[in-house]
């Protein structure tokens, strides 16, 4: 099939490639001229393990280029949807001022039976309104809602062989034509026996946020849950194994720790509550405000942590920073507790090296006051205190001895649970991690 994808970030360049690596024929598009630039030359913007490889051999077979000119998707049949959403300026709700402005630059180049797809993460509603704007700017053409599940750090994995499916689509004659294209596209998953939900709009843009909610919500159950051991003397991730064993708990996403972060999770809880206080149900989702204060009083807690085992200040102190990133394989820094733990210790004073095998170009971009190390071995140099913030295997896998060999204080604060405690304190080192013994 022909395809466009409006939008080339983490999500539209993996799409992009992963569908012309199931033999579609893709056009990417995106206003970002470097990033566009970077694509076209087979080189990814950003780290996504696995993203190299598919886009070369995608570029190589001719089934795939980049542009930035939104004419380009003119041919397609299918467009997807794949901008940014992110939160409001001094706000809760979604910033959909993207999304819009690629509607308004893609209706001219439709021609009527082209499905435009969105992918985008949206308020419920969206996708209804959207679809009546189209109705008058691209007579013929029809919208269906297909949001994206994928993990960055597995996004290529998640795009070609996903969870399930789910299509939001109109009633009638064009959401049968919109089901069948969506059909045509996802082939090869459908065939291998991903579940598929074809829905409404509305449902269609709720699983999605829904989706993120309950994630979101199931990290900051077990982060109260470390609160309370904190205080009891209890493990958190002895509770969590436990409690995970249960199948219907089970033991994904309750890992404890500085909480979650990242360019989903975080902004989708805080636009969901928004869009719901705007249909007058604030109060269903009046729980997630409390998601969001659990997470991020985890940060606090790391902070503090690092205070009170540095004698009450951290002013002049020299603390290594192990991690940028909001999550180990993803290079991404938005709304990152990694880095707002670097920033915040450094606005204590302290004296702040941070280290991360893929994000430092990201986090000096938006944070050029903080002071880097190309590796762990560096930023722990004379280090009076160490924080691990994103649970990178190299990190993991330090030696407590070798590493008692580089600093100038033995003190670890584990702000990912994921160190062996254990053999840090028989190394000598003060080791505190979030609720566990
Ligand atoms: N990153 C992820 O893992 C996932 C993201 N999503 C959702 O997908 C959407 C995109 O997210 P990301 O890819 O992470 O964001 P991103 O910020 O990495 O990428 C968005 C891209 O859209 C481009 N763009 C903005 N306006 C445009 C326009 N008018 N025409 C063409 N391109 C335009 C930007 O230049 C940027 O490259 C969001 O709604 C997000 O919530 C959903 C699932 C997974
Ligand atoms: O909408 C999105 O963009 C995506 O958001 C998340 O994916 P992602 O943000 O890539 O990362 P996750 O693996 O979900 O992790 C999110 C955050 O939670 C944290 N986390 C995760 C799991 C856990 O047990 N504990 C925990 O603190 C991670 O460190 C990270 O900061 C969802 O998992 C995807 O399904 C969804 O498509």
């Amino acid at each position: 099939m022909k395809i466009s994808v409006i939008g080339c970030g983490y999500l539209g360049a993996v799409h992009a490639a992963a569908m012309a690596e199931l033999g579609h024929e893709v056009v990417g598009i995106d206003v970002d001229t470097a990033k566009i630039e970077s694509l076209s030359a087979g080189i990814p913007p950003f780290f996504e393990p696995g993203l190299p490889e598919i886009l070369a051999t995608a570029m190589a077979s001719g089934r795939l280029r980049f542009s930035t000119d939104i004419a380009d998707a003119a041919g397609a049949t299918v467009h997807f949807v794949a901008v940014g959403t992110p939160q409001q300026y001094g706000g809760n709700a979604a910033d959909l001022r993207f999304v819009d402005a690629a509607f308004e630059a893609l209706a001219p180049h439709l021609t009527p039976g082209d499905v435009v797809v969105g992918k985008s993460t949206v308020p419920v509603g969206t996708a209804a309104r959207l679809s009546e704007t189209l109705a008058s700017t691209a007579p013929g053409a029809i919208l269906a809602w297909n949001p994206e599940f994928l993990r960055e750090g597995f996004a290529v994995a998640d795009t070609i062989k996903p969870d399930r499916l789910v299509y939001g689509v109109p009633d009638g004659e064009p959401g049968a034509r919109a089901t069948s294209a969506l059909d045509r596209v996802y082939a090869s998953a459908i065939e291998g026996g991903t579940p598929l939900v074809v829905t409404d709009y509305a449902t269609a843009e709720l699983v999605k946020v829904s989706a993120n909610a309950f994630l979101a919500t199931k990290i900051s159950f077990i982060n109260a849950m470390a609160e309370i051991a904190e205080v009891t003397g209890a493990d958190v991730t002895a509770l969590a194994d436990a409690i995970g064993y249960d199948s219907r708990i089970g033991r994904r996403f309750l890992n404890a720790g500085v909480g979650f972060g990242g360019g989903c999770l975080p902004k989708d809880i805080r636009a969901f509550i928004a869009r719901a206080e705007e249909l007058g149900r604030g109060e269903s989702v009046v729980f997630l405000k409390e998601v969001d204060q659990i997470n991020l009083r985890r940060r606090q807690r790391v902070i503090d942590l690092l205070v009170e085992l540095l004698g009450g200040q951290v002013n002049g102190k020299r603390i290594a920073v192990l991690g940028l990133a909001f999550k180990p394989h993803s290079d991404d820094v938005r709304d990152s507790p990694a880095l707002d733990v670097a920033v915040q210790l450094r606005g204590l004073g302290a004296k702040v090296i941070a280290t991360d095998p893929h994000a430092i170009a990201n986090a000096r971009r938006t944070h050029p006051q903080l002071t880097y190390a190309d590796d762990a071995n560096t930023a722990l140099h004379d280090a009076d205190a160490v924080v691990l913030v994103t649970e990178w295997p190299e990190y993991k896998a330090l030696d407590p001895v070798q590493t008692a060999g580089r600093v100038r204080g033995q003190i670890i604060v584990d702000g990912r649970n994921s160190l062996d405690a254990a053999a840090w304190r028989s190394a000598g080192w003060t080791y505190r991690s979030l609720g566990r013994r």
